[in-house]
């Protein structure tokens, strides 16, 4: 059954018009002052405890400091013709000193955006700060802080190349032998996680044992279907009305919150399955030792391989072409990157220009598809050519299906790294000054994808992630 015209009916989302687009950015930011209250019931739960495994886990003492001083601080709201942000002077999250932009835009059904500073942005301008927080949780036109949870995470180890099987997981990249400017990183479930797995022979794992069969990123759903509740489709629907929201989190990294519609992330997530399951296709990429990954990939444009990091025509374990990048998927990039260079542009009158965002027209997609156990080292992006990574070309990264904890920071260690709540719809940049961010997914946090979207589509239970690039 369908239940499209639900989320495309009247609302902003779903007249959003190619042509019309709530992104294309227009006009100046201009500042108003307004005073803000900050809810300091959000997030801060005060676990003080270290997680098992240090890095990955632990919520380090330099997390701590107070929320209570920011109550009441007064904030820039900047308003343009068809979006509304703020600026909050030192709001500051995960303890480093920043400045966000955040611009909210809202599209009634005629399509023009209105100012929403009286109600539902306030709420935007929470801080995230938490004496035991590292995570800030944008969310649906809020963000909240959560404490750093240890529940179920393991060790992770990592291997340049090579499996190196430490504890339970492992997580690949490359060997500067085998590329000197290369330190992409792939989860990996451990050899003994795979061949358990496969005894076990769970829905996640059964069609994807052979690397001649595509992995497919559909689910068949058996028995009977739960219909999602009410409550939790009026609750999204809600959500979907308030529109995006535009964060600078740090120069040249943009987060447009809930940018994607149930729309949009039907049709890519349909658009992925179908190319998915043909030429250049979902796979497992197999290692040397022929250990498997634990997260499904597929290249669009030009195909990335794990094993050198390098882009190529083809993909050298099968010899497949990649699919091309759907004009869709390219037309959503461009749309982002605009609107993101606008909110950077207006953040740059405060921070000197450092902020600003190259535009990029992608030629590469990676498509990754995380099951709930899947995760990402911490990694730089930095196998595109050397003109693109100089020039600060952004990444562009889609979010589709559960959420994930999304880390970056400037140094490869996580106990340093901020982290992200990366949920379903959300969009996030990173070039200019933000380009070499070090980057990864902590962990995927289970049956948080959109019950619309698992009603429109037979999409695992898991995170699809596609990021854009131009080579
Ligand atoms: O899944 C994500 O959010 C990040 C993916 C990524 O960093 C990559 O594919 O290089
Ligand atoms: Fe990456």
């Amino acid at each position: 059954m369908n239940h499209g015209e639900a989320w495309s009916s009247g609302g902003r989302r779903g007249s959003r018009g190619r042509s019309r687009g709530r992104s294309q950015p227009s006009g100046q930011w201009v500042p108003v002052t307004v005073d803000k209250s900050l809810d300091e019931s959000s997030g801060n739960r005060g676990r003080g405890s270290r997680g098992r495994g240090g890095s990955r886990t632990s919520c380090s003492p330099r997390n701590s400091y107070g929320r209570g001083n920011d109550e009441h601080s007064p904030v820039q709201v900047y308003v343009k013709k068809s979006n509304v942000g703020f600026v909050e002077k030192g709001v500051q999250q995960n303890r480093k000193s920043q400045e966000y932009i955040i611009g909210s835009t809202k599209q009634p059904d005629d399509g023009v955006a209105t100012l929403n500073s009286s109600g539902d942005n306030k709420d935007l301008l929470q801080s995230s700060t938490s004496s035991s927080s590292k995570s800030t949780h944008f969310s649906g036109g809020s963000f909240v802080s959560s404490e750093c949870e240890d529940k179920g995470v393991k060790d992770g180890a990592k291997m340049h190349c090579d499996l190196v099987n430490r504890m339970k997981d492992v997580t690949l990249f490359c060997q500067e032998s085998v590329s000197p400017t290369s330190d992409k990183k792939l989860e990996l479930s451990s050899v003994e996680d795979h061949k358990s797995a496969q005894k076990a022979g769970g829905a996640e794992n059964s069609s994807n044992e052979s690397n001649s069969s595509p992995f497919d990123i559909f689910l068949q759903k058996k028995g009977v279907v739960l219909k999602p509740s009410i409550r939790d489709l009026n609750r999204e629907k809600k959500k979907a009305a308030k529109g995006y929201t535009g964060i600078v989190i740090r120069p040249g990294m943009v987060l447009l919150k809930n940018y994607l519609s149930i729309n949009d992330q039907v049709m890519i997530v349909n658009k992925c399955r179908q190319l998915g399951l043909g030429e250049g296709g979902f796979y497992q990429p197999g290692y040397r030792d022929e250990a498997k990954l634990h997260l499904k990939m597929m290249c669009l444009g030009k195909n990335w391989d794990p094993e050198t990091c390098r882009y190529g025509e083809i993909r050298p374990i099968d010899g497949s072409t990649p699919p091309k990048i759907p004009a869709e998927f390219n037309q959503f990039v461009e749309k982002a990157v605009k609107e993101s260079q606008s909110l950077a542009a207006s953040n740059s009158k405060e921070t000197k220009g450092v902020d600003g965002i190259p535009f990029m027209l992608p030629d590469i997609c990676i498509v990754n598809f995380y099951t709930s156990t899947g995760r990402l080292g911490l990694h730089q992006d930095k196998d595109e050519s050397e003109n693109s990574i100089r020039k600060g070309l952004p990444v562009v990264s889609f979010s589709i299906g559960d959420s994930a904890e999304f880390l970056y920071g400037d140094q490869r260690d996580e106990d340093k790294a901020e982290t992200l709540i990366l949920e379903s719809g959300d969009v996030l940049l990173f070039g200019g000054k933000s380009r070499s961010v070090f980057h990864g997914v902590r962990s995927i946090r289970k049956d948080t994808a959109p019950k619309a979207l698992s009603q429109e589509t037979s999409l695992r239970p898991g995170r699809l992630n596609l990021t854009f690039r131009q080579y």
